[in-house]
């Protein structure tokens, strides 16, 4: 398939993705993007039936896997409670990869050429508050984008401003309204922050530290879509916590949470 490269128009490379969607899920548009980062791979199940499941390198632009043998799949799934549908996307193309912001942001202009109005965007990160034990999800009210670059191009100019829907914050609040809020701080990656990196985010105002979601969502916006942005703490960011916290922990804390973030992301989206 083809990569949206430096000549394509890559909202063309987005149109053509969202016809074979169309084609081959049966689903003429679809109303609301998700993108289940580390840790939030289990709520696809729970929203609905799964009307198809598309390898992802089979839809242009999509690109070959990150991981070799490991082939993102998109799925078309049918919201039970609203008879909407969604478009699953479960790889997202990050931009230490090195295949360009176009690449990080295809999936985002693909969905809204096939319909959705709403982008609801996850992520695993690390956290600055120490109340944000591993396995808390804080929704993202704003963001700082330190990858130094855009998936905008030329002099388009778009407004940032509640970027992260306060209204869809409401709903997200009405299912649980105990849920924090925090900025989201992009770091191009993939090494991890040092603390003095860490110290840096938080005196800048950032709450969580991650290597994703601020060019999808920018992305979104440019698009037309509304965007609510979730993030599943899964470490305490460099530095934080005096004592490094073993892997093990990590990974016990993100699958730990996996079936109430999934079950709390599936009632936001029937909302
Ligand atoms: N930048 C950054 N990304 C992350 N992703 C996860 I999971 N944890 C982290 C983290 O501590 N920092």
């Amino acid at each position: 398939p083809h990569q949206p490269g430096a000549d394509a128009d890559p909202f063309e490379s987005a149109r053509d993705a969202a016809a074979h969607i169309a084609r081959a899920t049966g689903i003429e548009s679809h109303d609301i993007a998700l993108v289940l980062g580390s840790g939030w791979g289990g709520a696809a199940d729970l929203l609905g039936e799964t009307v198809a499941e598309l390898a992802s390198d089979e839809i242009p632009g999509f690109g070959k896997p990150a991981v070799a043998g490991h082939v993102g799949t998109l799925r078309s799934i049918r919201i039970e409670a609203t008879g909407k549908h969604a478009l699953v996307l479960g790889s997202r193309t990050h931009l230490y990869e090195g295949k360009g912001v176009r690449a990080v942001v295809h999936g985002m202009r693909t969905a809204a050429a096939a319909g959705a109005k709403t982008a609801i965007l996850t992520n695993g990160c690390g956290g600055l508050n120490t109340d944000w034990t591993p396995g808390t999800p804080v929704l993202i009210s704003d963001h700082i984008n330190l990858t130094a670059t855009s998936p905008l191009e030329g002099a388009t100019f778009v407004d940032l401003t509640d970027l992260y829907s306060s209204r869809l914050r409401g709903l997200a609040h009405e299912v649980d309204a105990s849920l924090p809020e925090g900025v989201y701080v992009q770091f191009p990656g993939p090494h991890y922050e040092t603390p003095a990196e860490v110290r840096m985010a938080g005196i800048m105002g950032g709450d969580l530290v991650g290597m994703s979601t601020t060019l999808e969502a920018i992305a979104a916006r440019q698009v037309g879509m509304e965007v609510l942005g979730i993030s599943l703490v899964t470490n305490l960011a460099a530095g934080i916590s005096p004592v490094p916290l073993s892997h093990a922990e990590v990974i016990e804390a993100g699958q730990a949470a996996g079936p109430r973030i999934s079950a709390l992301l599936a009632e936001i989206v029937k909302k």
